[in-house]
């Protein structure tokens, strides 16, 4: 940019040049002390791009030079300087053709640059206006008035082009039917007498039904006052009256009509604008989004509400002010150095922030800076919008929470326990340590959500993590893989009995009873099974199948004790697994039979009935003891299937040998505490009896003590169910379990089977024998029968009869033996 700066004063001189020399370096400037030397430098040494010059010059004002300038049209953008308090002169200037003013005040340097690139600007485009020809759109039917015209102005006024038409319907034919400007002319010249209508009707059409805004001049032959006011009204822009010499003033009056024609568009292009900033501001003003505008050094020259509102910071704490005291001191100063790196560069940054409310607060945010620039693309401000996302953060992190832990005792979740795990493993690699693992399952836990309900079994997990978090150090992990299942780990122990002990310890934390908020009191032990790394695994999955492996042991071998991993157990695990894998497809392949084992009067000897009791041939293969399967099926569920088919299989031979006239007596079916949890029994019952026509009182069930009191409230209910169908019912294993009588004396039952392994040691062992008595004494006292199991020789059958034992079974007289053999021996003497 070329720059004439006109100035007496040699210290805004002196001033003025350094501010350029450092803001604008590339700009050329030439200096001028006077009006004379300005004119001087401007018509010798060639043209400048912008005048600057002091309205107050040794020899005249800095108005004459713009006026010498205008006068010569020469093409340069022109500034005033004026001093501060002088608007009247600035408006002056601006009146008389300058393109921008500058007021002499204390940063008047710095805006200096802007006000040159814009008053370039708009210099520029005053020119482009000014040098373009003017369409002008001509009706008179007279053809020498049109000739006239036109010769007139092509001399006076070359840069009006004329185009001449003889018809209203011709204007009308040539000019858009709706909305705004007029398309191929600037202005109309409507002669008022047209063949086919007057220029007050076209204005008329024109304006009111068109909408058209081009600016009209009517010229008339006829001076009168009454057409003029009528054209005024209907919004003609200039009305002339062709006197002699009119056509002198023509040219004038078309460029007026056609500057106000400009006027008129800039100001409703001005006002469109105006209402468009008031809805920008409305828009910064409404929005969630802070926002604040500074200038180029920095400094804060706007805030929206929003911005107050996130920052706590009014508008006069924040205006004026490096928005660095909003600073957090959570990034340092490469943080900043980038941000500012890539604004400066490519006008744009994007990024999270944290900052500093007023309140010492730390809040993140999302910031967007930008830079505003003008007309010439110079920066002029930057802008920062961001959007407080402290809440955002804050759901993040509680979704996490969430996903990481249980939500009911807040413990770290299997997927977090098991993170963990895998960390502490590298750790443990790394450094060589040992860690282990704990798998801790509630025994019986079950017992408790069945019989006080879901409520109660969630208080107690609620109680036990409690008590074990209380045991552990704050490095331990502990976590609740699912259900009664939790987990802890053990970092950097020094020895495996250190897992012991904290495992012992965890079993002692568990022995005092847990007195719910009902009041209802609940003992909880623990099974506990523990692996080590590196010893038992290098994985975390090893790890845990064989803490789970041990604390499987740990349950068989009698529960409320801890078990440490060894190789066999995983033989066991393969061996289960393998079983299971092969019981579901005997099940499919029909490879279960059932054997009977007959019971007898003690009495008399005679046949009272038999028992039911599965056998799993696999083809090929030595028979598999229910001993080792059934286990297995109550776990997977598959006992549902099993136990069905065996009832139904037993009461279809019972009926068989019954409609044969044989007297076979009662068949006894084992039920299972897994069958009664996982399946409607009363229906498969019923079903059952109904299929084979079996008569109820011809089937027993054999319930275990424990299985009927793991139903808690339920059990009183099931019983009676069952009873209601007409079956019998015997508690099977009986001295096993709890053996409480009197709890048994609430349902209606009607045989206890006494355990063999009471029945093995009667002669030998007098408490067996004392214990043996009591039950038969008190099983008849509530008109219950009594069988005794597993009777294998003469002297345990002559006790049992001494003691008033009803019914035996065992292999004194038989085991259990397949259908056949059964009718044979027992139904048909054979
Ligand atoms: N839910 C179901 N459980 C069943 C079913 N079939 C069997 N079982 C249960 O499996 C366990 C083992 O049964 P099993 O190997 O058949 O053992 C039974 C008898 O064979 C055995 N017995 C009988 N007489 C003697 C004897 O004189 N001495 C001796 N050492 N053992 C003997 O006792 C078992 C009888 O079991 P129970 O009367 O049920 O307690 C066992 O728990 C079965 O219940 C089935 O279909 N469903």
């Amino acid at each position: 940019m070329r720059v004439l700066y006109v100035e007496d004063n040699p210290v805004d001189a002196d001033l003025l040049v350094r501010s350029f020399a450092r803001q604008l370096p590339d700009v050329e400037l030439r200096l001028a002390r006077s009006l004379a030397e300005g004119i001087d430098r401007l018509g010798g040494e060639g043209m400048v791009d912008v005048v600057l010059a002091d309205l107050c010059l040794p020899d005249g004002s800095g108005i004459e030079l713009l006026n010498w300038v205008r006068d010569r049209r020469l093409p340069v953008a022109f500034v005033v300087l004026t001093g501060s308090g002088d608007q009247r002169a600035a408006v002056a200037a601006l009146k008389a053709g300058a393109d921008d003013y500058l007021v002499k005040d204390g940063d008047y340097l710095r805006r200096l640059p802007a006000t040159l690139n814009a008053a370039q600007v708009r210099a520029r485009h005053l020119r482009d206006c000014r040098s373009r020809p003017v369409r002008v759109l001509y009706a008179e039917h007279h053809r020498f008035d049109a000739d006239l015209t036109t010769r007139q102005l092509a001399q006076a006024a070359p840069h009006l082009r004329l185009e001449v038409v003889d018809s209203a319907a011709a204007v009308l034919g040539r000019l858009p039917v709706a909305g705004g400007a007029a398309g191929s002319a600037d202005v109309l010249l409507l002669d008022y007498l047209l063949p086919d209508m007057d220029a007050l009707d076209l204005a008329k059409i024109l304006r009111q039904e068109r909408g058209l805004d081009v600016p009209i001049v009517m010229v008339t032959g006829q001076g009168s006052e009454e057409i003029a006011a009528q054209a005024l009204r209907l919004g003609v822009t200039d009305y002339l009256v062709k006197h002699p010499g009119y056509l002198n003033e023509l040219p004038l009056v078309l460029d007026k009509a056609f500057r106000d024609g400009e006027l008129v568009r800039e100001r409703a292009a001005l006002r469109e604008a105006v209402d468009k900033l008031r809805l920008h501001a409305a828009v910064v003003d409404s929005t969630h989004d802070g926002v604040l505008i500074s200038d180029l050094d920095g400094n804060i020259v706007s805030i929206n509400p929003a911005f107050t509102e996130v920052t706590g910071y009014a508008p006069h704490e924040a205006l004026g002010r490096n928005p660095r005291f909003l600073q957090s001191g959570r990034h340092d100063r490469s943080f900043y150095q980038g941000m500012w790196a890539a604004l400066l560069e490519t006008g744009y940054w994007q990024g999270e922030l944290w900052n500093r409310r007023k309140n010492g607060e730390l809040y993140p945010e999302w910031l967007t800076l930008s830079a505003v620039r003008n007309e010439a693309g110079a920066p002029t401000h930057y802008v920062g919008v961001f959007t407080d996302i402290s809440k955002l953060r804050n759901v993040e992190a509680r979704l996490s929470h969430l996903a990481h832990h249980d939500p009911l005792t807040s413990l770290p979740n299997r997927l977090l326990a098991l993170s963990r795990l895998e960390h502490a493993i590298e750790v443990a690699q790394r450094k060589g340590q040992r860690l282990a693992v704990l798998c801790l399952d509630l025994d019986r836990f079950k017992t408790v959500n069945d019989s006080l309900g879901h409520s109660a079994g969630d208080e107690l997990l609620c109680e036990v993590a409690a008590r074990l978090r209380s045991r552990l150090r704050e490095e331990d992990t502990l976590g609740r893989l699912g259900g009664d299942e939790f987990l802890v780990l053990l970092e950097d122990l020094d020895a495996p009995e250190g897992a012991a002990l904290v495992a012992s310890d965890i079993i002692g934390a568990l022995e005092p009873s847990f007195v719910l908020r009902d009041g209802a009191e609940v003992f909880m032990h623990a099974s506990i099974g523990v692996s080590l790394y590196p010893d038992d695994g290098d994985d975390h999955l090893a790890l845990i199948r064989n803490a789970d492996a041990a604390m499987y042991r740990a349950k068989a071998e009698g529960r409320n004790t801890c078990r440490f991993y060894t190789e066999d157990l995983t033989r066991l695990a393969a061996r289960r697994l393998d079983l299971e894998t092969r019981l579901r497809r005997a099940l499919a392949n029909g490879e279960f039979v059932v054997h009977y084992q007959p019971a007898f009067s003690v009495a008399d000897g005679s046949l009272i009935g038999a028992e039911a009791l599965v056998r799993w041939q696999p083809p090929g293969e030595p028979m598999v003891s229910p001993g080792d399967f059934i286990p297995i099926a109550e776990e997977t569920g598959l006992i549902v299937g099993l136990g069905e088919w065996v009832l139904n299989t037993a009461c279809r031979q019972w009926r068989a040998w019954l409609d044969e006239g044989l007297q076979p007596g009662a068949i006894a079916v084992n039920l299972s505490v897994e069958q009664i949890r996982r399946s409607d029994v009363q229906a498969m019952l019923r079903a059952a009896l109904e299929e084979t026509g079996l008569a109820p009182h011809c089937l027993e069930l054999e319930i275990t003590e424990s299985s009927l009191m793991a139903q808690g409230e339920q059990a009183e209910a099931l019983l009676a169910g069952l009873k209601s169908l007409g079956v019998r019912l015997a508690i099977d294993d009986f001295g096993t379990g709890y053996s409480s009588l009197a709890y048994l004396k609430r349902f209606a039952i009607d045989k206890l089977k006494i355990d063999h392994s009471f029945v093995k040691d009667l002669a030998d062992d007098r408490n067996d024998l004392a214990i043996a008595a009591a039950v038969v004494a008190m099983a008849q006292a509530l008109e219950m029968t009594v069988q005794a199991e597993g009777v294998e020789t003469e002297g345990q059958l002559a006790l049992l009869h001494e003691l008033g034992c009803a019914a035996f079974q065992g292999y004194l007289r038989s085991p259990p033996v397949p259908a056949e053999a059964f009718g044979r021996r027992f139904l048909r003497g054979g």
